[in-house]
């Protein structure tokens, strides 16, 4: 079985780390590296992964997941170049940050695949968005297709998509976190304890994804079917399209992409200064 490396074990480092261990991967097929030695014992003693250095990770893994903050990937890039070996497949993670980046840093033709996962990897429900450099070939999609696919679904798109995909469903959950809370907040506005208004909310949700999941019908059809003639639906629709909710998503969404454009070259200008 190939080794798999997890450079940079925070909230989707570790996320992945526990989607491949239920997935069935074996603790010992299964590396990260860590920064900080609290997080990386806490991590070794919670789910029987090593923690060890960049340098090693690059010697010893056949996969590297580089999971850092786009802000913080030069240091492992710089490490990663001196100790990989030839035939090992880079997978990067990093929002906004293009495959060229890591083919100009590492070694030549080294194969790099970009991808944009979501945090409900956690529960193995992620969506995530593949995208081949150019030194990637059809195999390695494959590999980085089928490791993703214990953890979630996976897409393939162009890399000049990634940049939406990651303002759409890489940030994604926290929209439907926001929206969540932000109607939690109205139970309690009309007197209901918390603890209900959480319940009704949360399973309110899970029904409707499970209904949108399933292909009970388009999202219009189901939201009409909630909206009854002069009932109370309606009332509610009339008050978001007031206050602009539907533009204000298309707004929200367009500057989340925005950023991720702006973390890619903002890598490129501090390469050039
Ligand atoms: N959090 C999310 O929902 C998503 C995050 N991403 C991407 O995943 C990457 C990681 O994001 P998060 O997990 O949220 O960040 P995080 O800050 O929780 O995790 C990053 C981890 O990398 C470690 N690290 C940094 N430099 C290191 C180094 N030189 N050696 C070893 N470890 C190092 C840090 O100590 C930290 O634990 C980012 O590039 C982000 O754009 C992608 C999709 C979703
Ligand atoms: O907010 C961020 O930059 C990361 C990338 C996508 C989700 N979280």
């Amino acid at each position: 079985m190939a080794t798999i490396a997890v450079l940079g074990a925070g909230k989707i480092g570790e996320a992945l780390l526990s989607g491949l261990l239920h997935g069935g991967r074996s603790p010992g097929d299964l590396l990260f590296t860590e920064r900080h030695p609290e997080r990386a014992a806490e991590l070794e003693s919670a789910y029987g992964v090593t923690g060890v250095t960049v340098a090693e990770a690059a010697r010893r893994a056949d996969l590297l997941v580089v999971a850092v903050k786009p802000q913080d990937i030069d240091p492992v890039l710089a490490e990663l170049a001196q100790a990989l070996r030839p035939s090992s497949l880079v997978v990067s993670l990093c929002a906004g940050l293009p495959t060229a980046l890591f083919e100009r840093t590492l070694p030549e033709g080294t194969p790099v695949v970009r991808v944009m996962p979501n945090t409900p990897m956690l529960v193995g429900e992620a969506m995530s968005a593949v995208s081949p450099g150019s030194h990637a070939d059809a195999e390695h999609v494959r590999q980085v297709t089928d490791l993703l696919s214990c953890v979630g679904k996976v897409v393939e798109v162009p890399e000049s998509q990634q940049d939406a995909v990651t303002a759409l469903s890489g940030s994604g959950p926290a929209y439907f976190f926001y929206l969540v809370e932000a109607m939690i907040d109205a139970g309690i506005l009309l007197g209901l304890p918390r603890a209900v208004a959480e319940q009704l909310i949360v399973q309110s949700a899970v029904g409707a994804a499970t209904m949108l999941a399933e292909g009970a019908g388009h999202p219009v059809l189901l939201r009409e079917a909630v909206t009854s003639p002069a009932g109370t639906t309606i009332n509610a629709i009339r008050e978001l399209e007031k206050h602009g909710v539907r533009a204000a998503l298309l707004a929200a969404i367009e500057a989340a992409r925005d950023r991720s454009v702006e973390l890619g070259r903002a890598h490129e200008d501090s390469e050039r200064a």
